[in-house]
Parts: C-alpha cells; sequence; structure tokens
C-alpha cells in the first residue's frame, strides 16, 4: 500500500509528501497486523489532514527488534564518537534546509505560527542536534587510582542501549530533537512513538534520519495510540529506557509498566526519565521593571497558546503595585493575535484538538462558577477551529480548579500578597515543582526567593527561555531527571567500572 499523503499547503498551494506509514530499519511499512489508521486534523479548521497507520504492539516488537539489531551491529559500542557526531551534525543541515516545509507542516498539524515554529521550535531543534553533535565524542568516564604498584580502575560510559521516546503535541519537533540527540550522541537506538494528534512531522524527520545516513534501525517510528504503543513501549521487556514527555496521569503508568516488566531500573531515574505537568507560579515584586515585567508574564502564560509545561500559570503580584500591574497585563494581553498559523500576524494558534479545547472551556467555566473575577476573555469564538483567547482571573483562592490544576491553554490566575515570605508560600503551594520565575531590582531578594522556590527551573527577570546547555526538568510531581545539556547525558549513559589488576597475585586458600 502507498505509505504517502500528498497535502497542499495552504498559503502557498504547494504540494507536499508526506509518509504514513511506520518507520522500520530506514523504510516506511504497513501494519504487520492493524489495519488501524489515525486521523490527523488541523486544529484551525478542524478538517482531516490526512490519515498515517495507528502502530500496534507487534510494530512496536518488530521496531524494538531493529534497534536492538542496530545498537549490536552498527551503533552502540560498534561505532566512534566522531561518527555519531557528523551523523548529527547531517541532520541538523537537513532540517536546517527544510526548515520551512517543516514549519508549514508542523502548523498545520499543530496550529502554531509557521514563523514561530520555524525560528523558534526548529531554529531551537537544529542547534540542539549540533549541541549534542558536539558531545558525541565527548563522553569520557575516569581513571581511579587503586593501588599506584598493582591495581588501577576506570569507568566507561556505556550507551544504555534501546530507548522508547514517547512524546507530547506542543511541541511536536522540538521534543523529538530533545530525545534523539542526546540519546543518539551516547550511542543508543530509538523507538519514538510521536503523539498521535501530531505524527506528521516525526514522520517526515524519519525521512531525514535515512538521508543523513544513520544505519537501519538507529532510529524507528511508530504513530500509535498511546495505550497502545506507549503502553507497549513502556512495559517492553527489550526496552532498556523509556524517555517520556506529558501528562502527570500517563508518566505514572510509564513508571509502573517500567516496574513491573524488566524494572527498567524504575527506581534508578537514568532508565525511566519523566517530564511531566506544572502549575508554575510566577511573582512580581514591587521592584520590577513593571512593563518588562508584564511582557514575560503574558510570554509565560500566552506562549505557544499556554499549552507549555512551564506556562506560569499562577501570577502573584505585590499589593503595593496590583492595579497598575494589572492594567499593564491586560493591555498587553489584549494586543496577542490568535489566529490561523498561516496568517503572518498570528503569535498564537488554536489549541491542539476538541478534547483540549473541551478541558481548556471546562477550566473556564469552572473557574467563573467558583467565584473568580474574568478580566479579559472568556467567551468562545463562532466558526470553526480551536482558538481559545487569552483568559484572564483575579480574586482567585487556593481551592479553585483554575488555581490548582495544569490547563494547558491560556489562562491565567492572578492573585496577591503582602509580603515576600507570603509570595513564597503561594508559589510553592503545589504538587507541581517544574518552573516558576520571580521580577525584581533587589538582588538580595532574587536570590534568596530563587533559592526557596520548589522548581527544576526558576527564571529570574525572565521567563520561559530555555537553553539547549541548561539542564531542564521537573521536582515534585512534575519529572524525573533532567533534559538538556550535559546533564542528560547521564540519562543515556550507564556507568562500568573496570578494575584492573596488573600486579597483584591471589592469596588462596584465605
Ligand atoms: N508536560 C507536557 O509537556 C505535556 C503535558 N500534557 C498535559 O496532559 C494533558 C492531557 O494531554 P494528553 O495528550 O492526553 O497527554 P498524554 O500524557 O496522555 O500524552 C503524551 C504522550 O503520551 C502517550 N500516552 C498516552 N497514554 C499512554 C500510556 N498509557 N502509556 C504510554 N504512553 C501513553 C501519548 O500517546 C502521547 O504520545 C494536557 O491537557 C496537559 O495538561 C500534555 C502534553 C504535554
Ligand atoms: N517548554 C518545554 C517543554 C514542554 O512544554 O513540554
Amino acid at each position: 500500500m502507498d505509505q504517502t499523503a500528498r497535502i497542499t499547503i495552504p498559503a502557498t498551494g504547494q504540494i507536499v509528501e508526506i509518509p504514513t506509514g511506520l518507520f522500520i530499519n530506514n523504510e516506511f511499512v504497513s501494519s504487520v497486523d492493524s489495519q488501524e489508521r489515525i486521523q490527523v486534523v488541523n486544529p484551525a479548521t478542524e478538517d482531516i489532514i490526512c490519515s498515517v497507520v495507528a502502530g500496534s504492539e507487534k510494530d512496536i516488537d518488530a521496531a524494538v527488534a531493529a534497534a536492538r539489531a542496530a545498537f549490536s551491529t552498527t551503533w552502540g559500542k560498534n561505532v566512534t564518537g566522531f561518527e555519531r557526531s557528523r551523523l548529527l551534525n547531517k541532520l541538523a543541515d537537513l532540517i536546517e534546509r527544510d526548515s520551512q516545509v517543516l514549519a508549514e507542516i508542523e502548523s498545520l498539524n499543530n496550529g502554531k505560527p509557521v514563523r514561530i515554529a520555524r525560528d523558534f521550535d526548529i531554529g531551537d531543534s537544529i542547534q540542539c542536534l549540533r549541541y549534542y553533535a558536539g558531545w558525541a565524542d565527548k563522553i569520557v568516564g575516569q581513571t581511579i587510582e587503586v593501588n599506584n604498584k598493582t591495581k588501577i580502575a576506570f569507568t566507561r560510559h556505556e550507551p544504555i542501549g534501546v530507548c522508547g521516546q514517547i512524546i507530547p503535541w506542543n511541541y511536536p519537533i522540538n521534543m523529538w530533537a530533545w530525545k534523539v540527540a542526546p540519546a543518539l550522541a551516547c550511542g543508543c537506538t530509538i523507538v519514538m512513538k510521536p503523539s498521535e494528534l501530531t505524527p506528521l512531522t516525526a514522520l517526515v524527520l524519519s525521512k531525514l534520519i535515512a538521508e543523513a545516513g544513520f544505519p537501519p534501525g538507529v532510529v524507528n517510528t511508530i504513530p500509535s495510540l498511546g495505550p497502545v504503543g506507549g503502553a507497549a513501549l513502556s512495559r517492553h521487556m527489550d526496552v532498556d529506557k523509556v524517555a517520556f514527555t506529558g501528562s502527570t496521569t500517563t508518566g505514572r503508568k510509564i513508571m509502573e509498566a517500567a516496574a513491573k516488566s524488566n524494572l527498567k531500573k524504575a527506581c534508578h531515574t537514568r532508565e525511566v526519565s519523566l517530564e511531566l505537568g506544572g502549575k508554575s507560579p510566577h511573582i512580581i515584586f514591587e521592584s520590577a521593571d513593571l512593563d518588562q515585567a508584564a511582557n514575560w508574564a503574558c510570554l509565560g502564560i500566552l506562549y505557544n497558546t499556554g499549552q507549555d509545561c512551564t506556562a506560569g500559570s499562577r501570577l502573584y503580584v505585590q499589593d503595593t503595585i496590583y492595579d497598575k500591574f494589572l492594567h499593564l497585563l491586560v493591555e498587553k494581553a489584549k494586543q496577542l493575535v490568535i489566529g490561523d498559523g498561516f496568517d503572518e500576524k498570528s503569535g498564537g494558534g488554536p489549541v491542539v484538538s476538541k478534547a483540549q479545547y473541551d478541558k481548556v472551556w471546562s477550566y473556564i467555566e469552572s473557574g467563573k462558577s467558583q467565584g473568580a473575577e474574568l478580566v479579559l476573555g472568556g467567551k468562545k469564538r463562532p466558526g470553526k477551529g480551536y482558538f481559545v483567547d487569552p483568559t484572564i482571573f483575579t480574586n482567585v483562592t487556593r481551592d479553585m480548579r483554575i488555581v490548582q490544576d495544569e490547563i494547558f491553554g491560556p489562562v491565567l490566575s492572578v492573585g496577591r500578597f503582602k509580603t515576600e515570605q507570603e509570595a513564597i508560600a503561594l508559589a510553592n503551594d503545589t504538587s507541581y515543582g517544574l518552573g516558576a520565575g520571580l521580577h525584581s531590582a533587589d538582588a538580595s531578594q532574587c536570590m534568596r526567593v530563587s533559592s526557596a522556590l520548589e522548581a527544576g527551573t526558576v527564571w529570574v527577570n525572565q521567563y520561559n527561555i530555555l537553553g539547549n546547555n541548561v539542564p531542564f526538568g521537573g521536582k515534585k510531581q512534575s519529572g524525573i531527571g533532567r533534559e538538556l545539556g550535559s546533564y542528560a547525558l547521564e540519562e543515556y549513559t550507564e556507568v562500568k567500572a573496570v578494575h584492573w589488576n596488573f600486579g597483584e597475585q591471589a592469596e588462596w586458600p584465605l
């Protein structure tokens, strides 16, 4: 069966070919046993873009077998760091070559503006691949002196093996790069399961994997429903590690499946890395540059239409500047154009799916019914598309669902505080611990508060800015392990200690 869809890009009329099969051993193939297909929807129009094969458990088995064979022959310990680096750089170059069309496909499938997909998501992904290309030949262990005359020990940082990687729909290309780049740099092989909502760019990137020259089986891609392919990967006896980004609920299931199968050494964080949800606090102190702080607050909650694990969805503003700041914030939030991703004016797109749209609206309704005051948004748009306008609530209390739960939409709760201690207590009053931000002109206050905030990332006088060379991950129920930076290399390698005797005689019997 032809596993290619021909899709027309709305703005240009260009026809692009998108592979829709399973990518195993550098080829697109049909399922071994499933006739099911996943309908892929454009969230801006609600039209079906195309359908892709829905991979089954047997397909996951085939992909894992391909990844295992590659690990034992052409990849793993059989390839030099220099070669892994060369291939990662080649892949980055190919993505750069195709960045416009990749951005257009990302926008069609996810809804985000083409401009933002190209300049931020893809730009950052190219840099991520190049960053880990730089690491590939620098993964080294230690030499440990045991006895100068007779013994030495050394460590080797060996690739963990076959990695299942399960990624979400909010940054399909970027999350792909965050997972693939360090795994390949370390010598692991991959079975990638993209989100069933946004499988298209992972399939196009798979074509580039083959074009770059990675040996067959090094990266395999199985579009599949989460409870089918994702669950099969998590419990697979021949998968050495699972890396996941998504909801805390699914993260728990993955951890359980990993522990119940081959252990994937579930209590050993490097073999199950989870990047989960958040309800991140963002604090504005009275000494802050209010205009800048309002810009960052808008970016914090409205970037990617709020579909961001670190979205600064709880804003706390000091009493003395509250009214002034709220006015600034609302005026700035009104300036964002949420529209079709192919419209150059759009700074944000629709939310990704009908389910996400319904979820966001149920939270907006709960905010209204639980007594929060709506100061912006909160009205549905007529017409097609899963668009939600910036929505701001004030007069919020800790028992409200909009204050407690991750909404993953452009919905902000604004609270007020009098003292630094009160701000810290409000900020930490959550089971999550992914991101947190604060704005203040007082350096000592910045130091004190950034230390007190319970989060894996704290932003001072900015928000939501990440770096490929800076670790990222969560405390509390926001995750396990770290992505990015040199820390991610620990997630994909295992340390082997080698004890070497060059002079000591064994005494026997004891
Ligand atoms: N931390 C983050 O970046 C993300 C957080 N979320 C949160 O989760 C909420 C629900 O979104 P969903 O798409 O349902 O998230 P999800 O966590 O279920 O989906 C993320 C990935 O996990 C896979 N998955 C689903 N069930 C699985 C299972 N039993 N075993 C293994 N993999 C499985 C999905 O197919 C997808 O690839 C969102 O509203 C948002 O609050 C969603 C996506 C990303
Ligand atoms: N913004 C970092 C990754 C995420 O939202 O999932």
